[in-house]
């Protein structure tokens, strides 16, 4: 149970509005509150009210061992609804990503509120994918391992080198591609190459993976055959939308191919003609389409796409499914695998389903805590770990932060205090659907945020690049309070990405501090004890 400050619960407040008052905040977002924007620091004498309160200001706050149940909860901030889902042939011009279409099929599907912050594979793949909006440049190099010595490889710098049709390279001018990323420069050449190659790529996402794939259909679909000749499969009935989005942008000016969706809701009869080029689908949809209602003729597939294939195996079925569609191919049919990563159950699962391949890999740009000063505060309550959490800010943070909570009701009361203190808070949680997930995300990365709290929904995968000060507000640990390492590493990595120099303060309660030893331990490294009421001392860090 996480106690919410007195003030909350009725009563005598005087105690705990006296702290605040005396650190500047209670009083709503005027100059004096620590959390009033992004002030510039200041440059004169310290306003007053910052300093440690005298020691009859802050009693000890009583224990509450038992606390009900938050009285008040914060509102969760007003989201924009998601658009509304055009009909497939009005698919307005992708400039970068945009939110799936419906299809006209199925109401978007919502997330179901769920208790937890666990996130699956696929909801962050989709939240990825809706953020990406452009282009994440890697530092790393292709990895190439190629099995057949005799098969060409060469690497293009720009997309006229590709034997791609004139209406395809418009669609990439469109697009406002103006050279090949890293991955694409090495898969692209082979993904074209007569006889066909069978490839296995693997890069980070918004690494160009999509749009490489998206560029061999659309290439290799022949739009005088009015039938299927391109399968892609995607884990889920979102991320197969997703790459039908692509398809169209970058397909634009080939208005004779054309695109079905193996989707739950897409009914077909026995007995359809698919007159389609391109089906994308989930591979429960597609089995179904093939073996039961037999509209799909997998013999007449010439390219197959499995993307995602870390996500399939990840999911229960999906990979077995994808298995089947693939033994009935034909053997000449090229196959194109795409996984974010590539670890010991990928590369089987990639073995069993993809003869001789060529494997590329863009390594992932890797999370250190090398780049990254790391300190912690200890607290005596919330309140406190609050009232440091205010004192840090006043005094170090100028830019944006992530702070971080173990839970989302954690994450809600903070919030909620932060935001009657007048601030302008984000709350990323895993209740939100993944378009407000996004939505979230994106108005942060805009900077219409300073604050963004955040459950472990947001602790990987996504980067908001001008982050360099993450906040702990208590670490995360597991089920038996043992400190959660990796998830650590996940959380105040956000900060140091891109080879900045972060900054990551874990504030945390007396009972709980055996837990930095052990990350420091861990990790072999130093995180240093700050006195949250010494702003000297804040001050002196944010100079450094
Ligand atoms: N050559 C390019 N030049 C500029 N932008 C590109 C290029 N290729 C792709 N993009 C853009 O970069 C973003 C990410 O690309 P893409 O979706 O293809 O990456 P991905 O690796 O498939 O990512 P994910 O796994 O999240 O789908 C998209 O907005 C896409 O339009």
């Amino acid at each position: 149970m996480f106690p919410p400050h007195p003030a909350l619960r009725g009563g005598s407040m005087a105690g705990s509005e006296r702290g605040l008052r005396g650190l500047g905040a209670g009083t709503g977002p005027g100059p004096g509150c620590p959390w009033h924007g992004a002030a510039p620091r200041r440059s004169g004498p310290r306003p007053p009210g910052l300093r440690r309160p005298e020691p009859p200001v802050l009693p000890e706050l009583p224990v509450l061992p038992e606390l009900p149940v938050l009285p008040v909860l914060p509102e969760l901030p007003e989201l924009p609804e998601p658009p509304e889902p055009p009909e497939p042939p009005e698919l307005p011009e992708l400039p970068g990503r945009a939110a799936a279409p419906g299809l006209g099929l199925l109401p978007a599907p919502r997330a179901p509120p769920r208790d937890d912050d666990r996130v699956p594979l696929a909801e962050l793949s989709l939240m990825n994918k809706l953020i990406h909006t452009s282009l994440v440049e890697s530092k790393q190099h292709v990895e190439i391992l190629q099995r057949d010595p005799n098969s060409p490889l060469f690497s293009i710098k720009t997309f006229e080198e590709l034997p791609l049709k004139k209406e395809l390279l418009q669609g990439v001018y469109m697009m406002g591609f103006n050279r090949p990323s890293k991955i694409q420069e090495q898969a692209l050449p082979l993904m074209l190459a007569h006889p066909p190659q069978n490839l296995i790529a693997q890069s980070q996402s918004g690494t160009g993976k999509t749009a490489a794939f998206v560029l061999a259909m659309l290439s290799r679909a022949s739009a005088s055959e009015k039938y299927p000749q391109c399968l892609c499969l995607a884990p889920t009935y979102e991320l197969a939308l997703q790459i039908g989005q692509v398809v169209r942008a970058i397909g634009k000016f080939c208005t004779d191919i054309k695109v079905n969706y193996a989707v739950r809701g897409n009914r077909v009869l026995k007995g359809t003609v698919l007159e389609e080029q391109i089906i994308i689908g989930t591979p429960g949809t597609t089995l179904d389409w093939c073996f039961k209602q037999r509209v799909l003729d997998l013999t007449k597939i010439s390219l197959f796409v499995l993307d995602e294939a870390d996500i399939m195996i990840d999911t229960q079925g999906l990979s077995c499914q994808s298995i089947r569609i693939q033994r009935a191919l034909p053997n000449s049919c090229q196959v194109l695998l795409f996984s974010a990563t590539y670890k010991e159950p990928v590369r089987t699962f990639a073995e069993r389903i993809i003869p001789n391949p060529i494997v590329i890999k863009l390594r992932e740009e890797e999370l250190t805590l090398s780049n990254i000063r790391q300190y912690f505060m200890v607290c005596q309550s919330s309140d406190e770990q609050y009232r440091a959490l205010c004192n840090l800010y006043s005094s170090f943070i100028i830019g944006q932060v992530m702070i971080f909570c173990q839970t989302r009701r954690q994450a809600d009361w903070l919030s909620g205090k932060m935001s009657r203190d007048g601030h302008q808070v984000a709350i990323l949680t895993a209740e939100l659907t993944v378009m407000q997930r996004a939505s979230v995300i994106q108005r942060f990365r805009e900077g219409k945020e300073k604050v963004l709290i955040a459950t472990n929904v947001c602790a990987r995968g996504i980067d908001v690049q001008q982050v360099t000060t993450v906040v702990n507000f208590g670490l995360p640990v597991d089920e038996d309070g043992e400190p959660d390492f990796e998830t650590y590493l996940h959380r105040i990595g956000r900060a140091g990405r891109f080879g900045h120099r972060g900054i990551a303060f874990s504030v945390v309660q007396r009972e709980t501090v055996q837990l930095v030893r052990k990350i420091e331990e861990y990790f072999q490294t130093t995180i240093k004890q700050l006195d949250p009421y010494d702003m000297d001392e804040l001050e002196k860090l944010a100079a450094e």
